[in-house]
């Protein structure tokens, strides 16, 4: 049995992994973090905690949804101190935390995938391909989630973008634009738009247009449960445990 931590355990994702660990046959959960308290029944024996040290040293693996700040601190106590396996599932990470998962990747196997699903996995892999062969058309990215999702563009979409960016060997910090409001000027040639729209209890839909004169393609992927990332995750996790340090995208876990 694979012993699992949650960091996040509180969280619409979080609460979900802790349901699909009760019936999952490989892997359960030992060991929860939280800030406060915990709002739902979890097996007898599992650690619950509000010390990032407790929650890694209870468990084989760490899986994280949180929010950035509480990466952040796994992070950092992995890389003063050690650690576990880690499932980095939390998107909108500064410039700083991004180098601090590198730093913590060199201690331990990290996974970081800014969707769990299989299908956004295959779809990068699409967009790559497309947005190399369509290399005059115009890409544009929507993407769309529920009204409680504080970071935009959504960690999926950016990373969709990096790869239609990186297939035209473009800087998508470059040529990423995210609004467009009042008299702006045409459309450059290589810019990538990645617009966002917030709403209701949409779990995520990312749709990837490529446009040109007298045609267009448009790629879409919408989950239409939670339960698929939580589930991606635990899969992740089954995966990175028997892993050398280093970081790895879901790609490298489902051999893609
Ligand atoms: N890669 C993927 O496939 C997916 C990634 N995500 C990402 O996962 C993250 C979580 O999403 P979601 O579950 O919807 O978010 P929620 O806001 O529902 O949950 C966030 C969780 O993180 C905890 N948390 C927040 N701040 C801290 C902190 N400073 N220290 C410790 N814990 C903290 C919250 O605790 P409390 O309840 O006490 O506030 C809560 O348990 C987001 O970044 C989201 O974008 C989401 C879905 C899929
Ligand atoms: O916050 C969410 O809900 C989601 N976040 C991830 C993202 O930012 O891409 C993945 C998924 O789309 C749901």
């Amino acid at each position: 049995m694979i012993n699992v931590g949650i960091l996040g355990s509180t969280g619409r994702v979080g609460s979900l992994l802790i349901d699909d660990l009760e019936l999952d046959q490989e892997a359960n959960l030992s060991a929860c973090h939280v800030v406060n308290k915990l709002k739902k029944s979890v097996p007898e024996g599992t650690v619950v905690t509000n010390d990032i040290r407790t929650l890694i040293d209870s468990c084989d693996v760490v899986i994280d949804f949180s929010a950035p700040a509480a990466t952040q601190s796994l992070l950092e106590e992995v890389v003063e101190n050690g650690g576990k396996p880690l499932v980095i599932a939390t998107t909108g990470f500064n410039k700083h935390q991004q180098n601090l998962l590198i730093e913590a990747s060199k201690i331990v196997p990290v996974l970081y995938a800014t969707n769990m699903s299989l299908g956004i996995a295959v779809l990068n892999k699409l967009v790559s391909l497309a947005s190399k062969a369509l290399r005059d058309f115009d890409c544009e990215i929507v993407e769309q989630h529920h009204r409680y999702k504080v970071d935009s563009p959504s960690g999926t979409a950016l990373t969709l973008a990096e790869h239609a960016a990186r297939a035209r060997d473009l800087d998508l910090d470059t040529v990423r634009v995210s609004g467009r409001d009042g008299v702006i000027g045409a459309r450059t040639k290589d810019e990538i738009g990645v617009m966002s729209l917030r709403g209701g209890d949409i779990v995520g839909k990312h749709t990837v247009g490529l446009y040109n004169d007298g045609e267009f393609i448009e790629l879409h992927h919408t989950a239409t449960s939670r339960n698929t990332f939580s589930k991606g995750a635990i899969k992740a996790a089954k995966w990175l445990i028997n892993q050398e340090a280093g970081l790895y995208s879901i790609n490298d876990c489902l051999g893609l």
